[in-house]
């Protein structure tokens, strides 16, 4: 039996669709019924439950977005860090491998291959994103697992969010039989107020930028694919293969969705901190080679981002 936490929330429900799909057993622990950062009543809880392996999709994100954290940090702190801490220690001690639902969003930027060699630009400006358009693709690279996370609160420049999202990877990676499952902006076809397309369709204006992205299906099929077939344990990046930029995306959505709809955009980051945003915002790119190489499959972003706009389903209808 699997044990599925934070199967309440926006991931944790995929998690839960594709368990069913899939026809395995598992089982639930919803907040209210285990206090989560408690050691000893969580490690009771393992112990006589058995599960063989226990997913991790509790968080604490903020509402609407990640500024939130930036005020509730007792809540990020709790969700983020203590939580995943007691439960990578009560997992260790039992040795019940798990996963663990990270983020991408420890990193900011990408490589671009300049006069100078490989370099990561962390200052992905209008003009930066407008060169990596018109850049061949094999001079821009994302940042792999071995790469050190660049945005956290190790660097001057992070969100508290980020920041706690890290000092969890720092906290349990080397504890016990564990997966961390590095997911950026999730999207698919269900109209949600944290699905990234849904984002786009709603807010006054975009700010322009350059990303990886994880359709939450694919996201939650390929973690469960690596428990699976058992693939090697460790960091892995579960975004679709590419990236894409803000007006890629607008385009696709005017194509596809919303002919009618104009999108107007921010005119550079000091418009957008100044009038949308309090906590600095991640944007990267981030390479897929390991999880692919390990044998689990996601297709690319563009290809994703198609048939999520394709089958769109407002959310009044689901
Ligand atoms: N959504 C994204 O854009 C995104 C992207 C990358 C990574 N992630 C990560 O994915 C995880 C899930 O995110 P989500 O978007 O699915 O969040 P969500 O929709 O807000 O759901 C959060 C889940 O975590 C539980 N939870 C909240 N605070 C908790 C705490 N202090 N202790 C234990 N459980 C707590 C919630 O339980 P209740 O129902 O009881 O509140 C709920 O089941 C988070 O760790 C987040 O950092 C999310
Ligand atoms: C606030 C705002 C954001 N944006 C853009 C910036 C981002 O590219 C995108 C999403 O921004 P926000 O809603 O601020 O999302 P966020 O920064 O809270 O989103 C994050 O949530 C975390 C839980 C995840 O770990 C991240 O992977 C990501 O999904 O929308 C606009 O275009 N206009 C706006 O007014």
């Amino acid at each position: 039996m699997i044990l599925l936490l934070g199967s309440s929330g926006y991931l944790g429900r995929a998690f839960q669709t594709i368990l069913d799909q899939r026809g395995e057993k598992y089982t639930t622990l919803p907040r209210s019924e285990a206090n989560h950062t408690r050691f000893s009543s969580l490690t009771e809880w393992l112990r006589v439950h058995q599960p063989e392996f226990v997913i991790n999709a509790a968080g604490y994100t903020g509402r609407p977005n990640v500024d939130a954290c930036e005020k509730a940090r007792g809540e990020t702190l709790d969700g983020n860090v203590l939580w995943p801490i007691a439960l990578a220690h009560a997992c260790s001690l039992l040795e019940i491998p798990f996963g663990h639902v990270s983020s991408g969003c420890l990193y900011n930027g990408a490589y671009l291959n300049g006069a100078h060699g490989w370099n990561v630009e962390t200052d992905l400006t209008q003009d930066v994103v407008g060169e990596i358009i018109n850049r061949s693709p094999n001079m821009i690279r994302g940042f792999s697992e071995d790469d050190a996370p660049n945005f956290t609160f190790r660097q001057s420049k992070c969100s508290f969010y980020s920041g706690s999202k890290a000092l969890a990877e720092e906290a349990i990676a080397d504890l016990g039989e564990c997966y961390l499952w590095r997911p950026r902006l999730p999207f698919d076809h269900f109209d949600h107020p944290k699905n990234y397309l849904s984002k786009l369709l709603r807010y006054e204006k975009l700010y322009s930028n350059v990303n990886s992205l994880s359709h939450r299906m694919d996201f939650a099929n390929a973690c469960l694919d690596c428990w699976k077939q058992r693939v090697p344990f460790g960091i892995y990046h579960v975004t679709n293969p590419g990236y894409v930029t803000t007006s890629e995306v607008v385009e696709r959505i005017q194509e596809i969705l919303r002919p009618d709809k104009a999108f107007a955009f921010w005119k550079n980051d000091l418009e957008f901190y100044t009038h949308a945003a309090d906590a600095a915002r991640s944007n990267c790119i981030l390479e897929t080679n390991k999880l692919i190489e390990a044998g689990v499959q996601m297709r690319p972003v563009k290809e994703a981002l198609e048939e999520a706009l394709r089958f769109w389903k407002p959310e009044h209808l689901h």
